[in-house]
Formats: structure tokens, sequence, C-alpha cells
């Protein structure tokens, strides 16, 4: 490792990351001494709904797309090839569902917290359980999210960690605490802004310092990176057309459906309309941001590929080895370098502000505020406040307790969403598209969707065959390392991950049921609560029918609020 150390930074990269934290902090200071002066809960928990479709879209790219894929996707690009930028496709309908069915009904039900829906809909205990499944998911995911972009950096520029995580996050929770859902949503544009040049940036180095675009697409695809479509169907491989294109649609619209972070983004919209549009938005920089993280693994491929650069590295974990590489490439270059580490930040800062703030909008409304209705605004907006802070303390703790970092960090995000965020999509799926599901049933359906998604996701740990043996594309390049005979530290690291050693075999029964896909985990968990939801709601309105019956009772289905049932009809 000790060709590592003498990557250091120059007083410019320290002046670089000091400016996006500072004019972060700017923004945050700006919103809390202008507009209402955040003395409002619609305003600092709402944005006094007065936000127009593009810092809204910018936003919603910003919420989720975090150190995990500035880092997790190149790595993955650089170990398996293409194939994940398939995920693109899941977009389309990732987004037009949220747009026409999601937005306008919890827009026109005028909602502060996505989950006052499962009370109209069903029942509190149904909303109470939603807000609780939700604030465990977001504050595990915003630890993963704290702590990638620290660790990464520390394994290969001896940045001090804890020094960076401090840092990042007490900006954070002092702007997001001051400012309130319009810094949020405005420091969340700026970092976005800052995350693409960083990105472009290392592309054009790389690009550069590979000999140009041309050389770079020979090496790849002699590399064979370039994967086709993969349409084998089964399902415990980790990434196929079927994992990512319709496995990740279901991914995508428990981020963009239902997450409270991005709803929040659609209800601070001035307009429906504005709403609408903004989710329209995210899909070109979505795409934009996917291609960016994609090429850059490409261009990490073909500049090492073949080369004994990793020589005195093979330990790297990949995500270190991304990093490794940006370094590499701007490390002459000074100021380039503070550059991508402000995107690295920038991509954490705008994703766990948005946690922050989410966490602190559902504690507030959906389980503080019921219990004192005679509470002030200016009480609630103080204590909403006290709660971004508070979580944002909270995040710092969970990220010195993160030692969990898996080698895959991308894979760890998914697995969140997939495990948590999958059963939160299927509550709200029941309560949308079958007004004859009950409150019993959806209750009975998140506990099972929780089930199975634990029983799923921790047998995959256990049995360590998370998402089963990625099918890696076998590649030239260690033939062309062996036949220029350098078999270097990362060749046999690649060898190794390219050629499973034990001849796999396929795995049976239960087995295989650990080693599905994790990108299957959100339709997996989903269809749990959905059929379940279905199955109780009919027993128990079959059950109510023969008592009632016995005493001349109505139809099973006023179980439906007048509110939820209307709302529901309404958006036919
Ligand atoms: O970056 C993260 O923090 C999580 C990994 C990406 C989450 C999903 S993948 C599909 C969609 N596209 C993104 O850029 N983020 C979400
Ligand atoms: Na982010």
């Amino acid at each position: 490792m000790d060709a590592l150390a003498q990557m250091h930074f120059t007083t410019i990269d320290y002046v670089i990351f000091a400016l996006l934290l500072a004019s972060s902090m700017g923004i945050g200071l700006y919103y809390a001494l202008s507009g209402g002066r955040q003395r409002t809960t619609q305003e600092f928990l709402l944005a006094d709904r007065s936000m127009s479709c593009l810092p809204v879209s910018l936003s919603l790219i910003a919420t989720f797309q975090s150190a995990v894929a500035i880092v997790g996707v190149p790595a993955e690009i650089y170990t398996h090839g293409t194939q994940y930028w398939f995920i693109g496709c899941a977009y389309i309908l990732g987004l037009f569902i949220p747009a026409h069915i999601f937005i306008p009904v919890f827009y026109r039900l005028h909602l502060t917290s996505v989950y006052q829906y499962l009370e109209l809909r069903f029942s509190k205990p149904v909303r109470i359980c939603g807000t609780v499944t939700f604030i465990f998911q977001t504050v595990i995911y915003m630890a993963v999210c704290v702590y990638t972009p620290a660790l990464a950096l520390n394994a290969v520029t001896g940045f001090d960690l804890w020094g960076a995580v401090l840092a990042t996050g007490l900006v954070c929770t002092l702007y997001t605490t001051l400012g309130g859902l319009k810094a949020v949503i405005w420091t969340d544009v700026f970092q976005t802004i800052v995350m693409f040049a960083g990105q472009l940036a290392v592309i054009v180095v790389g690009v550069q310092q590979t000999g140009g675009v041309a050389e770079v697409w020979r090496k790849v695809s002699e590399g064979n990176r370039i994967s086709g479509i993969d349409l084998n169907p089964d399902p415990t491989v980790e990434y196929t057309f079927w994992t990512l294109g319709v496995g990740g649609v279901f991914l995508m619209l428990s981020l963009y459906g239902v997450n409270q972070a991005q709803v929040q983004r659609y209800l601070s919209a001035k307009t429906e309309r504005d709403a609408i549009m903004s989710c329209y938005m995210v899909f070109p920089s979505l795409q934009l941001a996917l291609a960016l993280s994609c090429v850059m693994g490409l261009v990490m491929f073909a500049r090492y590929c073949g080369e004994d650069h990793f020589h005195n590295l093979g330990v790297l974990s990949k995500n270190e080895m991304v990093l490794y590489f940006v370094m590499d490439m701007l490390q002459g270059l000074p100021g380039l370098s503070g550059l991508f580490i402000s995107c690295l930040f920038s991509a954490a800062l705008s994703t766990i502000s948005s946690a922050f703030n989410s966490l602190a909008t559902v504690t507030m409304e959906d389980l503080i505020k019921p219990h004192c209705p005679s509470m002030t605004d200016a009480r609630a907006t103080l204590l909403s406040k006290g709660l971004a802070c508070s979580y944002g303390l909270l995040c710092l703790a969970m990220a010195y307790l993160t030692h969990l970092m898996t080698d895959s960090v991308l894979q760890t995000a998914f697995k969140i969403f997939g495990m948590v965020g999958g059963p939160l999509l299927g509550v709200f799926s029941l309560g949308l598209f079958f007004p004859w599901a009950n409150s019993t049933g959806a209750l009975v359906g998140l506990g099972s969707g929780l089930a199975m998604a634990f029983w799923v996701g921790i047998g995959s740990i256990v049995t360590s065959t998370s998402g089963g043996l990625a099918a890696v594309s076998q590649f030239n390049c260690t033939a062309v390392q062996l036949s220029g005979n350098i078999t270097t530290a990362m060749g046999t690291a690649l060898i190794s991950t390219a050629m499973p050693t034990a001849t796999h075999s396929r795995p049976m029964g239960l087995q295989r049921f650990y080693s599905l896909s994790f990108m299957w985990y959100s339709a997996l968990n989903s269809f749990t609560v959905v059929i379940t939801g279905l199955v109780v709601s009919f027993l128990t309105a079959f059950i109510f029918n023969l008592r009632t019956n016995e005493s001349g009772g109505g139809d099973p289905r006023h179980s439906l609020s007048p509110v939820g049932q209307h709302a529901v009809l309404r958006t036919r």
C-alpha cells in the first residue's frame, strides 16, 4: 500500500473541498434568514409548496445518487462489464408509473407525510408501521452513505477518515436544520452539478491518458467489457436484462413512487403539473448519471487492464480501486482531485440531507403531531428542527458503528432498498390498486413482506451466496496479461473473480432460494405483501360477512374509509 501513501492533496484540493462545505452551509443560512425564515412547518418541511420542476427534479436525482453509485457502479462495470447499464431500461416505467399513478393521488390529498395515505386508506396502525419501517430503512441507508466516501478516501489517500465523516455530517446537519427543505433542495441542485462535473473530469482525463477514445474502445471491446443483452432467465444470476430491466422497475417504484424523501419533493412543487414534470425531467438526468458512472468504469478498465499497475495493490477492495484510479488520473492536476473528492462528498451530502429532512418530517407528522393536537405550529417547527439535528447526530453515530462494509456497497444499498422498500411498495400498491383490501390485510401483508425480505436477505448473507455468483463474462484481459506474461496481484484477483475456483454446482431447494438475485427483492417482497394482504382481506371480510349476516350487517367494503376510497376512485 506504500505506493498509495504518496497520493496526498495539494492545498488547492483542500480549498475546493472546503468551498463545497462552505457553499452548502451558505445556502442553508440563506434559507434560514430569508423567506419565511423557516418559521412554519409548511416552509421547513415542504418549502411552502412553492418549488418549480427543475430544482425538484435535480433534487430527486441527488437523493438516491450517492457515493455508493459514484464508487460502486464503476467497480461493477470494471469487474463484470456493462450488463448493469441495462438498469436504464427500468427508468422508463420506473418514472412513468410514479408520475401518473402515485403523484396524482398523493398530491391531491395534500399530504405532508406519505404515510398519512395509509391511515386514510386503511387505519392508523398501518400508517405507524409504514412510518417505522421507513425510519428503519433510512437510518441504515444513511449510515452506508456517510461511511462509503470516507472509507474509500481514507484507504487510498490517507485523508483523515473520521475528520471527513465529522465535517460532512456536521455541515449537513447544520444546513438541513437551519434551512429546511428549501435548503436541502437547492444544495441538492448545487451538489448534483458538482457530482456530474467531478465524474466528467475523471472520464476526460482518463480517456486522454489512455490514448484517446478509439484506444479505450479497442481495449474495452477486446476485454469483452461491452456486455450484450443477457436474457438468462435464471433468477439467481445477479445482473441480467430481467433482474435489471424488470426487477429494477420495482426498485424504482419503491424509491420514486412511495419513498417519503421523493414524495416530499413532489409535494413541495407549486402545482401537480410541476410535480409530474419534475418526475419526467428525472429521466434524462438519471440516464446521464448512469452513463457517467458506467463510462468511468470502462475507462478504468481500459487504463489498467493488462498493466501491472495494481502490482502492490492486490488487497484493494473494489471501492478503493475506483478511488485509486481517480487519484492516479487526477494526481498531477491540482484542483481536479479536490473536485472529485467534492463530487464524492456532494453525492453523500445530498443523500443524507434528504434523509434527515424526511426522517424529521415523518417523525413529526406521523408519530408526534397525532399525540399533541394542541401543539402550536411554531413549536412544531422548532421540534422538527430538533429532530433533523438529532437524526444528523444519530447518522454520525451509525457511521462510527458501520463496519458492516461489504465489499460491494452497491449491493448493500440495493439489499436495503429491496428488503425494506419492497414491502412498503407492496402496502401502498395494496391500497391504491385493490379497493377491497382492508387494514387487517394491509397489516398482515406488510408483516409477511418484511418477514419474507429478512428470510431471503439474511439467508443470502448467512449462506454468503448473496445474489448468486454473477455470470461473469470471461474476458481476454487476463489473456492479454498472460500473453504479456505479467500476472499481477490484481490480475490474480481478477482471475479469481472471473473464474470461480470450485465448479459452482447449481444450488438446489432452499439454497437456490437464498441465492436469488437481490435485484428481485423489491418485486418478491411487494408481491408477498399484495398476495398475503388480499388473502387476509378476503378471509376477514368473509368472517365479517358471516357474523354480520347473522346480525344482518352491511358490505365489508365500508371498512374503506370514505376519504381513502374516494381518493382511489377519484384518480381512476
Ligand atoms: O447511489 C446510491 O446511493 C444507491 C444506488 C443506486 C440506487 C438506485 S439504482 C436506480 C436508481 N438510479 C440511481 O441513480 N439511484 C437509484
Ligand atoms: Na446524493
